[in-house]
C-alpha cells in the first residue's frame, strides 16, 4: 500500500468523515463516508482494497483517538469518588457602623450606622446534571455579609452556597471530628496557640466584637452603657453557642433519593406541604436542605440609643457563621444496575434502552463511572433507545449498513424518535457499571468501589458476552465477586443476559445478500453448501445457550437466560418486559413497607 505520509481527518458539517490521505508521492484519496457505503463518491481511480485499508486504518485511529479521550477524561475528572468529608462554613456577617447623621445646620445629628448584612448560608440540592462527588470542594465556604455604612444603610446580605450531588447521596455530619467545632472553641484554639496572657486575651475578644467610634475606645470602656452592652451581648452570646450544642445532638442527616417518584402519595403530601407553607417561608425545593446558616450581621450604634446614652460610640461586629463537617457518601439509586466483565456490552445495552449516550469501545474499562439511564417503557413494550445498530462510530454505521444490507434499521441518532407520540407505561433507572474482573476485590482492575453505588438497586444483571469461549466461567467469577465484596449479594441478581448472540451462527444479513447477488447454478450449489455450515452454527450456538442455562440453574439457581445483541437491538423487549416485573414488584414492596412503617426508605 502506498505509504501515507499525513492523514487527516475532518467532521462536515453535513455529518460525514472527509478523509485527506497525503504520502510522498503526492497520491491523494478524497472519500465521502457518509450516504451508501456501498456506492463510495471517489474523486480518484483507487482500488477497493486501498480503500478499504484506508477504511480499517482510520477505524483504528478512531480508536485509538477515543482511548486517548477517556484517558484524558479519566485524568481530568480523577476517577469516580463517592466518599467524601467536606468542611463547610457558613458566612460570616457583616459589622455594624457607628456613624452620626451630619447636615448643615445640624452639627449632631442623632446616630445613624446600619446594620451588617446577615452572612450567606450553605444548601446541598442533589442535582441529575452531576455522577459523582468529584467536583464537590473539601472546602466550602458562603458569602460574608457586608458591612453597614452611614446614613443608616445596612450591608448586603451573603451570597448562598449551594453543593450539588448527585441522586443517592447521603449526607451525614460528622460531631466528633477533631477540628474546631464551632467558632468559640476555635477562637480559644487560636487564643491558646499564641499563648496570650488573660488581659491580652480579653483585649482580643473585645476587638473581635466591638468597634468604637475613632478615638473613643478608653472612654467607651469606662462608660457604664457601654458595660451593660457588653454583659448583654456576653450572655446572647452563651444562649447561642448553647443553642448551637443542642443543635449538634441532632446532627445533619439528609438522603436523597427518588421514593417520591415513584409513590404517587409521597409526591402529593410534598406537594401539599410545599403549597400550604407559611408566608416569608423560602421554598425549600429552591435552595435544597440548609446544612449551615449564615452568621447574623452586628447592630449598627443606632441600636444602643437609650435614654440615657444619646450618642453611642459603639457597634458590634458580625457573628461567624456556622462550621459543619460534612461526611458526603454516594449511593446511586438505580433500579437496575448491569454486573459484567469489560466488553461485555452494558454500556451498549444502555445505549440501546435509554437516551442516555455512554463511550463504547472494544477495549477493557472504557467505562469509569456507573453512569445511570432512564429506561422509558411505551404501550408496545419497546423503549426509546437508539433504534438500529448500536455503533461506535459513523464511519461503523455506515460499514455495518453496507455489510448487513437493508435488514437492519439506520442507528436512530440521525432520525426522530418513533416513540414521539406514543403512551409511556412505566419507567425505571438502568445503571452501567464499570466492568468487575476476577480478584477486583483485591482492587485489581477498577477495584469494585463502584459497586457501593448499586448496592442498593432493586435488581441487578448479570451480562456476559456469548461469544466467548467459556461464558459461565465469567458468571462464576462475577458471582464471587458480588459475594466477596458483601455477602449476599448476589442474591439480588435475576436476569443472565446472553449478549453477543448475534455473533454466534450466520450473519443473516450477508446470507439475504449473497443469494440476492447470485443467479448461476454454481452459486445455487455454494449456497446449498453455506446454508449446511450455517445450520451447524446454529445448532452449535444452540447447544451453547442450553449449556449456559443448565450451568446457571445447577449453580446460581432459578435465573433466566436470555440471549441478546444490545449492538443490533435484538431481544430487547424481552429483557425489559423481564427487568419492568422485577423493577415493579420490588417498588410495589417497598411502597407497602414504608406506609406500614417498618422500613425506611432506601435504608441503608
Ligand atoms: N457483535 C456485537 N458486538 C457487541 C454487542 N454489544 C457490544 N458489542 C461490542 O463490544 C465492544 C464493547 O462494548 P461496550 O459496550 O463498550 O462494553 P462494556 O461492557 O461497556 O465495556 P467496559 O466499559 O470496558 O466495561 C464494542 O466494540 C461493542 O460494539 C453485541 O451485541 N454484538
Ligand atoms: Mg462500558
Amino acid at each position: 500500500m502506498t505509504q501515507m505520509g499525513l492523514i487527516s481527518v475532518r467532521k462536515l458539517a453535513a455529518g460525514g468523515l472527509s478523509l485527506v490521505c497525503q504520502g510522498p508521492s503526492r497520491f491523494s484519496i478524497q472519500k465521502r463516508c457518509l450516504g451508501d457505503a456501498a456506492q463510495p463518491n471517489r474523486t480518484s481511480d483507487t482500488s477497493d482494497t486501498l480503500e478499504n485499508t484506508g477504511i480499517d486504518r482510520i477505524l483504528s485511529e478512531a480508536a485509538l483517538r477515543r482511548k486517548r479521550r477517556a484517558e484524558w477524561k479519566r485524568k481530568q475528572e480523577g476517577g469516580y469518588l463517592d466518599h467524601l468529608i467536606v468542611n463547610v462554613r457558613a458566612g460570616i456577617g457583616g459589622d455594624g457602623c457607628v456613624a452620626f447623621h451630619r447636615e448643615k445646620f445640624k452639627p449632631y445629628g442623632p446616630p445613624s450606622g446600619g446594620n451588617g448584612g446577615i452572612g450567606g448560608s450553605v444548601y446541598i440540592s442533589p442535582s441529575p446534571h452531576v455522577t459523582t462527588l468529584v467536583k464537590v470542594p473539601r472546602r466550602i465556604t458562603a458569602g460574608p455579609g457586608g458591612n453597614g455604612t452611614g446614613t443608616w444603610q445596612h450591608g448586603r446580605v451573603g451570597s448562598d452556597t449551594i453543593i450539588l450531588v448527585p441522586y443517592g447521596t447521603i449526607v451525614r455530619e460528622i460531631v466528633d471530628s477533631r477540628r474546631a467545632q464551632d467558632a468559640w472553641e476555635a477562637e480559644e484554639e487560636s487564643y491558646n496557640d499564641q499563648g496570650l496572657s488573660e488581659e491580652d486575651r480579653r483585649k482580643k475578644m473585645r476587638e473581635r466584637r466591638w468597634i468604637h467610634y475613632p478615638e473613643y475606645e478608653e472612654d467607651n470602656l469606662e462608660r457604664g452603657e457601654f458595660q451593660e452592652a457588653e454583659a448583654r451581648f456576653a450572655n446572647e452570646e452563651k444562649q447561642r453557642r448553647w443553642a448551637e450544642m443542642q443543635r449538634r445532638k441532632n446532627p445533619i442527616f439528609a438522603e436523597f433519593d427518588i421514593l417520591e417518584d415513584i409513590d404517587p402519595e409521597v409526591t402529593k403530601r410534598k406537594e401539599l406541604e410545599e403549597l400550604h407553607r407559611p408566608l416569608g417561608l423560602s421554598r425549600s425545593k429552591a435552595k435544597g436542605v440548609l446544612v449551615a446558616a449564615g452568621g447574623a450581621g452586628g447592630h449598627g450604634n443606632p441600636h444602643f440609643l437609650s435614654s440615657t446614652n444619646r450618642a453611642p460610640k459603639w457597634a458590634t461586629r458580625g457573628h461567624d457563621g456556622t462550621r459543619v463537617t460534612l461526611e458526603l457518601e454516594l449511593k446511586l439509586v438505580a433500579d437496575v444496575g448491569l454486573v459484567g466483565f469489560p466488553n461485555a456490552g452494558k454500556s451498549t445495552l444502555l445505549n440501546a434502552l435509554t437516551k442516555r449516550r455512554v463511550t463504547v469501545a472494544n477495549y477493557a474499562f472504557t467505562t469509569l463511572n456507573p453512569q445511570v439511564g432512564t429506561v422509558r417503557v411505551f404501550k408496545d413494550g419497546d423503549c426509546d433507545g437508539a433504534n438500529g445498530i448500536v455503533e461506535e462510530t459513523s464511519v461503523e454505521r455506515a460499514r455495518a449498513r453496507g455489510l448487513l444490507g437493508a435488514g437492519i434499521e439506520e442507528n436512530s441518532r440521525l432520525q426522530r424518535s418513533p416513540h414521539a407520540n406514543e403512551e409511556e407505561i412505566f419507567r425505571f433507572t438502568i445503571a452501567d457499571n464499570p466492568g468487575l474482573i476476577s480478584q477486583a476485590s483485591e482492587n485489581v482492575g477498577l477495584g469494585h468501589a463502584f459497586l457501593r453505588s448499586i448496592e442498593r438497586a432493586r435488581a441487578l444483571v448479570y451480562i456476559v458476552d456469548l461469544s466467548g469461549e467459556r461464558p459461565w466461567d465469567e458468571l462464576q467469577i462475577l458471582h464471587d465477586e458480588l459475594e466477596a465484596y458483601k455477602p449476599g449479594l448476589s442474591s439480588k441478581c435475576r436476569l443472565v443476559i446472553a449478549n453477543k448472540a448475534d455473533l454466534l451462527g450466520p450473519p443473516p444479513a450477508q446470507r439475504t445478500l449473497d443469494k440476492e447477488h447470485s443467479s448461476d447454478d454454481s452459486a445455487d450449489e455454494s449456497n446449498v453448501d453455506q446454508d449446511k455450515l450455517d445450520e451447524a452454527k446454529v445448532e452449535e450456538a444452540k447447544q451453547k445457550l442450553a449449556h449456559l442455562r443448565a450451568w446457571v440453574q445447577t449453580h446460581l439457581g432459578p435465573l433466566d437466560v436470555i440471549p441478546a445483541s444490545a449492538k443490533h437491538r435484538q431481544n430487547l423487549r424481552r429483557i425489559v418486559k423481564s427487568l419492568v416485573g422485577y423493577v415493579d414488584e420490588s417498588r410495589q414492596q417497598q411502597i407497602a413497607a414504608s406506609r406500614s412503617g417498618e422500613l425506611q426508605p432506601f435504608s441503608t
